[in-house]
């Protein structure tokens, strides 16, 4: 499975002030949205562009714009906090969502939503949540992706544990994943250490 660490300072720095406890829910979310920026940035630099020939006021020149576009699919509810960033440098990009809410006793995704489009087959998907902790999760969710065709999938998150990347490794899913971080482990609790806490609540407050 390929995997990307984006470990530019900058992403460090956003990652840090994610990570700092004292940082407040406005905070937090200002450098998610920032932190999202990078990592679609690098998520999506080998992905292929048509060109067609447009003229500058000076001369004509190529034009460059994504082929084939990716679905966007913010995982609810902490990857809405990702998916405004995403759809401004991908405005031409389609949205689907997805609503888990994780098991705090059996940390197994719990489903309450689902709206994406049924033919998946050629097109890459983006799948947008800060975290990836045991990978339960993102294992659902794709595949909801892959029994809509899609074969193409790239999980873009703030944070991942080992467990996680190992999980999806083991499923043989279609997936590469675009982290910032992948932190030392998952605690008795399935949350990533040292992590952030829980994402949802910092961004929009304790369910
Ligand atoms: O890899 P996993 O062990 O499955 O954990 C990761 C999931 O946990 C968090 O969501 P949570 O269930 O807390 O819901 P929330 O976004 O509503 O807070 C996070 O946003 C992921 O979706
Ligand atoms: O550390 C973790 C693990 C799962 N979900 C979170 O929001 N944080
Ligand atoms: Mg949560």
């Amino acid at each position: 499975m390929d995997v990307l660490v984006v470990d530019h300072p900058l992403a460090k720095a956003r990652l840090s002030t994610m990570r700092d406890a004292r940082t407040d829910s406005a905070a937090f979310r200002a450098a998610l949205h920032e932190l999202t920026v990078m990592l679609i940035y690098e998520a999506t630099r080998e992905a292929p562009v048509r060109t067609e020939r447009i003229h500058t006021p000076v001369a004509r020149t190529d034009a460059f714009r994504l082929a084939n576009p990716p679905l966007l699919v913010p995982v609810l509810r902490a990857g809405l906090g990702m998916a405004d960033q995403a759809h401004k440098l991908i405005p031409e990009a389609q949205m689907g969502f997805v609503g888990l809410a994780r098991d705090e006793e059996t940390l197994r995704p719990t489903p309450y939503m689902e709206s994406l489009p049924d033919d998946l087959s050629d097109r890459p998907v983006f799948v947008l949540d800060p975290m990836l902790a045991t990978g339960g999760s993102m294992e659902y969710t794709i595949r909801l992706l892959t029994g809509r065709g899609a074969t193409d999938v790239t999980a873009i998150c703030a944070l991942a544990a080992p467990e996680g990347i190992k999980h999806l490794e083991d499923s043989g899913l279609p997936v590469r994943v675009v982290t910032a971080s992948i932190d030392e482990r998952l605690n008795d609790s399935g949350f990533i250490v040292p992590g952030l806490g829980d994402a949802g609540d910092r961004q929009y407050g304790a369910r």
